[in-house]
């Protein structure tokens, strides 16, 4: 038996430079691409150096794309702030990338999932601000993971969130609150005109969103349910629908493909 070919999900790596010479280097971490594997049940690819002006002819080769999280954060030029704390990292190259990959998707209807990183430049690609220190703003909670627990605790549950009514989070959750993982020094300051908030933790802070009017799968979160997907139902459900969306795609992008 001939076995159907795994729809394509596109994750974009951070740009790193590592080791004693600071080599550059191209990064995915593994456990976003485990999650597309296995939780979506999809094929992760990776197209090392793509320049904003191949964006068109590469997404027509991929079925989704997965904005990853990342240690970096979204440069706030994009935001127009200057750099309040020059010690975090940055990743310009990855932002030149990622920003119109957001914009491309939704005008593609291409299923987009974003998370933590990717969840803050969906929001700023389409014109909304982050705070680059949520800690420090008054009434807000550090939603920073705590230094020096191992990294089981790091992702485990962190923070409830309250689910938007009738939302598909809801669904996915099967209720309307649910306990997240928590690991990010930045969140939506100005939520971009165009996003529907769908999920917020307990100060306040928006968790989730989806693009509304979107053609296809706009999701993102803040938090982390590619963290072992499979042994949580809500970050299960997840990468579930995200697969769905990716199949509907395959099957658009491949109207004669075999399906068996
Ligand atoms: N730098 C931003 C984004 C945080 C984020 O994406 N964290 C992920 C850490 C590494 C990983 O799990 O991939 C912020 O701090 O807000």
């Amino acid at each position: 038996m001939q076995t159907s070919p795994l729809p394509l999900v596109w994750l974009p790596a951070d740009h790193r430079l590592l080791g004693r010479y600071d080599m550059p280097y191209l990064l995915l971490g593994d456990k976003y691409a485990r999650a597309v594997k296995v939780g979506a049940q999809a094929q992760p690819v990776l197209f090392p150096l793509a320049e904003p002006a191949q964006i068109e002819s590469l997404l027509a080769q991929v079925d989704g794309v997965l904005l990853t999280g990342s240690p970096s954060n979204v440069h706030p030029a994009h935001f127009d702030e200057e750099v309040h704390d020059p010690a975090l990292p940055l990743d310009p190259a990855r932002d030149a990338l990622t920003l119109a990959l957001v914009r491309a998707c939704l005008a593609q209807a291409v299923p987009l999932l974003g998370i933590c990183r990717g969840f803050q430049e969906i929001n700023v690609a389409l014109g909304g601000s982050l705070h680059q220190t949520v800690h420090a703003v008054p009434g807000l909670m550090d939603h920073r993971e705590a230094d020096g627990l191992p990294v089981e605790q790091q992702y485990g549950p962190s923070h409830p969130v309250r689910l938007a009514a009738g939302s598909v989070l809801a669904q996915w959750a099967g209720a309307e609150q649910a306990l997240v993982n928590s690991l990010h020094g930045q969140g939506i300051g100005r939520l971009a005109p165009t996003l529907q908030p769908l999920a917020w933790a307990e100060d306040g802070l928006v968790e989730a969103f989806e693009v509304q009017g979107a053609a296809e799968f706009a999701y993102a979160v803040q938090w982390h349910p590619e963290w072992r997907c499979t042994d949580n139902p809500f970050y299960a459900a997840t990468f579930a629908a995200f697969g769905e969306a990716l199949r509907r795609r395959q099957q658009r992008r491949q109207p004669h493909r075999r399906t068996t």
